[in-house]
């Protein structure tokens, strides 16, 4: 029997219980008429009302806390090594008609997609080693610490410092640290291009591309406090697609501090788990919510490459030796 049949059955089956049911509590209620003298008396069947209402409050319940409650799926895992993992997003209105003042720069596509195929482990190497030779001296006293090799911005203590300006840091770069930080930029940028479908050269790096690196530490400044939920085209007024290239595992470097797109269309938050030499890009309009976890314990490293389809908000790739331009 398929299951159609089956269910008219059942069906069947349902109303003749229903019918024999009501059969009998008419005979109860013409049996109590016939004794009552004062004419019929008003019956009421409490317990069905009793047995509904509860039944019609467990679906509420069920209903409103099925769709309060915020889900949680993983976009990308550690352990995961992928060649490509995508999910399209519509696209937020005012973003795609700012965009097209930028011919070639719209997005055929909205969303995210994750690769860990296209920046290798010795490449993410390399750049963590850049940032932890520029870091050591700054540093945060609170959790965020950034360095900006553009602009030479590098947190201390409170406040930045530009780091091409320090003494004793003549020798902490090499020439070959800025040649790598551009190969890999420049495969980012193309394989930005590619997945949103648009014109390589139509994308500009923009302010601010930094190196990031996040403690447990308690904030100190309002810059420590990386774990607001933003959209970044609203914080950084240039973007109009952001990348993040991850220099640390999640799990085995830090705790904490997995990347969280929050989807308020489905109720779900999906999550990047940092994993080294991971990418992820993403449009950087308000389809695109997001903010990163608190790290728990350790040290996640990680660098935000950030693109502009608006020519005037392109920065330069850095250049060896910085020190001397900027003195
Ligand atoms: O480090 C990350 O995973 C994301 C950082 C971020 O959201 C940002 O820089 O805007
Ligand atoms: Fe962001």
């Amino acid at each position: 029997m398929d299951s159609k049949s089956k269910q008219a059955k059942r069906k069947d089956a349902s109303k003749e219980k229903f019918k024999t049911k009501i059969t009998a509590d008419e005979k109860e209620t013409d049996e109590k008429e016939n004794k009552s003298k004062y004419g019929p008396m008003p019956t009421f069947p409490y317990q069905r009302v009793f047995t509904r209402a509860i039944l019609i409050l467990g679906v509420l319940t069920v209903v409103y806390f099925g769709t309060k409650e915020n889900k949680e799926v993983a976009l990308a895992k550690q352990k995961e090594i992928l060649q490509h993992r995508a999910q399209d997003i519509t696209c937020s209105d005012d973003y795609k008609t700012e965009l097209e003042k930028f011919p070639g720069c719209v997005p055929q596509r909205c969303g995210r997609v994750v690769s860990d195929k296209l920046v290798s482990a010795s490449e993410a190497d390399a750049l963590l080693s850049i940032a932890k030779r520029g870091m050591v001296h700054g540093g945060s006293e609170g959790g965020a610490t950034i360095l900006d090799l553009h602009s030479g911005a590098l947190s201390q203590g409170k406040n930045f410092v530009n780091i091409y300006r320090l003494k004793n840091v003549k020798d902490v770069f090499k020439k070959a640290d800025f040649t790598f930080y551009k190969v890999v930029k420049t495969k980012i940028q193309h394989a930005v291009a590619h997945h949103f479908g648009i014109q390589p050269n139509s994308l500009y790096l923009t302010h601010p591309t930094f190196f990031s690196r996040l403690t447990a530490a308690p904030a100190l400044t309002i810059h420590d406090e990386y774990w607001h939920p933003h959209v970044d085209k609203e914080t950084y007024e240039s973007f109009h697609y952001t990348s993040l290239l991850y220099l640390a595992d999640y799990g085995r470097d830090f705790e904490g501090g997995r990347f969280v797109f929050i989807d308020k269309d489905d109720n779900t938050n999906r999550t990047v788990e940092p994993r080294k030499g991971r990418v992820s890009m993403f449009t950087s309009g308000s389809e695109n919510v997001h903010y990163v976890e608190r790290v728990t314990s350790g040290t996640r490293y990680a660098i935000t490459v950030s693109f502009t389809c608006d020519e005037k908000y392109a920065i330069e790739d850095p250049t060896f030796p910085q020190m001397e331009h900027k003195h």
